[in-house]
């Protein structure tokens, strides 16, 4: 009996240690999210962007590398021993599966960058045994921070305000707030959509659909389109810090640092019960 007290005693210690660990992580990561961001708008500020297209024929452009920069050289500085893996990385996704690693998207919505229409986000995530346990999601076009992990909640920063988010649980009978994608909603997501019923569709670009969601201002997000680890893993732990959940059609939460980069089709959603069957 005592030994088992022990043992309690130390795996929530061991808990409380690494939720301390995750604050003062989280603490760090938001001002190097901002600092980002501010590379991103200085080049937006410029007016229009050229794009180049890498090999996968997703464009590119200056301000995806400039933040990629700054938050490789600042994540490397936080945690000298843990791997970066960016989107904007060259070469083979080497250490992928390490059991702790950063994964970014230093700018998510690249898309909606060239089309200067705001949505676009910088992410930040820590992986760590395949799952994504805190993440950072910064908007710098609205000046408008999330940030949260599963077992730590979720916040939000808009307009100097900090408040803490949750999910909405609106009652049976309510229209469902579908919020897909604003330059990637092809005709499988769309179906997907039409078995969900008579719904609300909004249409976003980036990883700012999660944080819609994780906000209750949205309920569902279908994605039957192929997406990268990086596009999701940052707003997958504040939507999860935020009561929601993100799951393949099998009911899996997605996972990272899988053998290639590549998400399987996905529902997010403030509650698997708005998820169809
Ligand atoms: N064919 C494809 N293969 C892999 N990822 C794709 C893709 N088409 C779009 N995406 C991903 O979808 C993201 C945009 O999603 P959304 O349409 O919801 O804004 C892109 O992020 P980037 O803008 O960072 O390249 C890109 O990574
Ligand atoms: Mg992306």
């Amino acid at each position: 009996m005592r030994a088992r007290m022990c043992s309690i005693n130390q795996f929530s210690l061991i808990c409380n240690m690494r939720h301390a660990e995750f604050v003062g992580l989280l603490d760090k990561l938001l001002p190097i999210a901002r600092l980002a961001g501010s590379e991103v708008m200085a080049i937006y500020a410029k007016g229009r962007v050229e794009a180049k297209l890498k090999e996968d024929t997703s464009p590119v452009t200056l301000a995806d590398l400039s933040a990629h920069r700054v938050l490789v050289q600042q994540l490397q500085r936080l945690l000298p021993n843990c791997i970066v893996v960016s989107e904007e990385a060259k070469g083979p996704y080497v250490h992928r599966q390490s059991e702790r690693f950063w994964l970014i998207d230093p700018l998510d919505g690249t898309k909606e960058f060239i089309s200067r229409n705001g949505e676009f986000t910088v992410n930040i995530a820590l992986i760590e045994g395949g799952r994504s346990v805190m993440g950072v999601v910064y908007a710098p076009a609205i000046d408008t921070l999330y940030w949260g992990g599963s077992g730590l909640g979720a916040w939000r920063c808009m307009g100097g305000e900090t408040i803490p988010i949750r999910v909405s649980h609106r009652g049976d009978g309510s229209v469902c707030r579908v919020i897909a994608s604003r330059s990637h909603l092809n005709t499988e997501t769309q179906a997907m959509v039409h078995r969900l019923g008579p719904v609300q569709l909004m249409s976003v670009g980036s990883s700012l659909k999660f944080c819609r969601i994780a906000e209750g201002t949205a309920d569902v997000y279908p994605r039957i389109a192929p997406t990268c680890e990086w596009d999701t893993a940052a707003a997958q732990a504040v939507l999860e810090g935020a009561g929601g959940v993100v799951l393949d059609l099998q009911g899996q939460s997605l996972s990272y640092g899988k053998p290639n980069v590549f998400n399987p089709p996905f529902v997010a959603a403030g509650s698997a019960a708005w998820i169809p069957k």
